[in-house]
């Protein structure tokens, strides 16, 4: 357990450390932060959900001159979402040193980032797109930047992103601090960011698996046309607090989240052809809680912290070992635990094994869960909100009326009634989804494996995003159900615990 007193942090950014919630440091930031403030490249590798953020955020704001007001510092992400949560946890670090990060992002109005640029932050977070963008405009300058960030490194130096990257550092100059940060760190892919770097320290936490242990991983073996009345009996048998599904492709999310909506579900789907407005708009809805299922793409495998989510669900298998390790990385964050379910069709067996090699760490098998199942869930739900109602609300005014019913009826028959009555029986309103090819896993040879092509994902937001279509986005609202009369407990969540168990 290390303070974060003992890593030689100022007594500015100690104070907003402080304010922030952080008790004790996590192994990569007490790993980390020594080594990033003497000025030495990293390469940092820790599992999802701890807190790799501050882990170069911290140092990074320590070296900030704010006397200064070029432009000294940048971070690379690799989705605009991810951009905006990084600059708010930049903003957070450097607030009592006056330290500004400003996120740049494809599909906002470029002349509203010229504009605020002119507030002189001392941090651009951005997507790579983006940045080129200005780059070519001369509205950033990049000549005074001391320290470069690659959060999610091992994705910004794939295929997808290589070449912005490099026109990115070759604008940069070379003396220069260079961090690189992930969950995952392929070999040959580490071997590519030694090209960048200056004698980089590696620094991995040591884990006996790559995922976080506080996060349950389950499989469910079916056909693909099973999958889509499993998800729903899943989600009323352990009704999540917040849940993203995962699905393969755009259409896919789409046809996904309309089917939900369809059956009673809160849901509406995130990727990269939907425009800015909306993409925003779906994940504050999200984070408050006014939608429940969030259906995504890998635009949402990487970085977002969102608190409240409790259950992830691959409706498709990941295309490759590491998107497994990020997208269930979205549950079991900052200590707390969560659920990741995986479906998988009998041919796709071998990449869940492909899966479970890399992140030495094995999926438990559960059966296909039956509408009995689903509405045993719902019951319980029903008894739960119940016995809150009990024990917490004011229901006086309709003691009479039970009376009433009770002097006609026996008590087990009035409340079997009622609880039939307040239970969401499962619904089989059928749906229409489009079948998925499945994944047949590959050798991981060359190329650390990485089963991708530019074409064959859903590039999605990892696109270029600047040049990216920008089609679309207007489907269907959201569903007509709120998350409590869905059934969830109305009992205020547990405030969040910003330590590490
Ligand atoms: N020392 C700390 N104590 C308590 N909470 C922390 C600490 N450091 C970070 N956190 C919180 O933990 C959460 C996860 O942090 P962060 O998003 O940086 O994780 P990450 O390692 O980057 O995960 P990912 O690999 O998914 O990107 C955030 O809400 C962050 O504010
Ligand atoms: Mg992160």
């Amino acid at each position: 357990m290390t303070m974060f007193h003992e890593l030689g942090i100022s007594e500015k950014i100690m104070k907003s450390i402080q304010a922030m919630g952080f008790e004790e440091a996590t192994p990569i930031q007490s790993e980390t932060i020594p080594v990033s403030l003497q000025g030495k490249d990293v390469i940092g590798q820790a599992q999802t959900g701890t807190g790799k953020t501050a882990a170069f955020g911290i140092p990074m704001i320590e070296k900030i001159d704010i006397k200064n007001t070029f432009i000294q510092g940048i971070v690379v992400a690799p989705t605009r979402e991810l951009a905006i949560q990084v600059a708010e946890e930049l903003n957070r670090i450097g607030q009592f040193k006056g330290v500004k990060a400003l996120p740049i992002y494809g599909g906002q109005d470029i002349n509203r980032q010229i504009r605020a640029l002119k507030n002189r932050p001392q941090i651009i977070v951005g997507t790579p797109g983006r940045l080129m963008d200005h780059m070519n405009r001369k509205t950033i300058r990049l000549q005074n930047i001391q320290v470069v960030v690659l959060d999610e490194a091992d994705e910004m130096l794939n295929m997808g992103f290589i070449e912005d990257i490099e026109a990115i550092l070759k604008e940069v100059p070379e003396v220069r601090q260079t961090l690189l940060f992930s969950a995952t760190m392929p070999e040959p892919i580490r071997k590519i960011a030694e090209n960048f770097m200056n004698d980089p320290v590696q620094i991995k936490v040591k884990a006996k698996e790559m995922t976080v242990p506080n996060i349950e991983q389950y499989y469910i073996e079916m056909q693909e046309k099973k999958k889509f009345d499993v998800l729903t009996r899943l989600l009323d048998m352990e009704s999540p607090e917040l849940a993203i599904v995962f699905g393969r492709t755009k259409r896919r999310v789409d046809e996904l989240s309309e089917a939900l909506n369809t059956r009673g579900y809160a849901a509406e789907g995130i990727h990269g052809d939907l425009t800015q407005a909306k993409r925003s708009s779906v994940l504050k809805k999200f984070k408050a809680g006014t939608i429940e299922v969030l259906v995504a793409t890998d635009v949402a495998a990487r970085g977002l912290d969102i608190s409240g989510v409790t259950h992830v669900y691959n409706f498709d298998i990941p295309q490759d070992p590491e998107s497994y390790v990020h997208r269930i990385g979205r549950t079991g964050r900052a200590g707390k635990t969560g659920l990741a379910y995986t479906f998988v069709t009998p041919r796709e067996i071998g990449q869940l094994k492909n899966i479970e090699r890399t992140t030495k760490r094995s999926m438990e098998r559960k059966p296909v869960p039956s509408m009995d199942d689903a509405l045993e869930g719902q019951k319980q739900i029903t008894a739960e909100k119940i016995l809150y109602t009990i024990q917490n609300e004011n229901f006086s005014f309709y003691k009479h009326m039970a009376e009433e019913l009770l002097d006609e009826h026996d008590s087990v028959t009035v409340v079997a009634a009622a609880i039939k009555l307040l239970t969401k029986e499962p619904d089989q309103t059928p749906v229409q989804l489009t079948a998925e090819a499945p994944v047949v896993a590959k050798e991981r040879k060359g190329r650390g494996g990485d089963n991708r092509s530019r074409d064959n994902r859903s590039r999605d937001s990892y696109s270029r995003d600047s040049r990216r279509r920008e089609g679309g986005g207007s489907r269907g609202k959201g569903g007509n159900f709120g998350r409590n009369s869905r059934g969830r407990s109305s009992s205020p969540s547990a405030s969040r615990k910003k330590t590490f168990k």
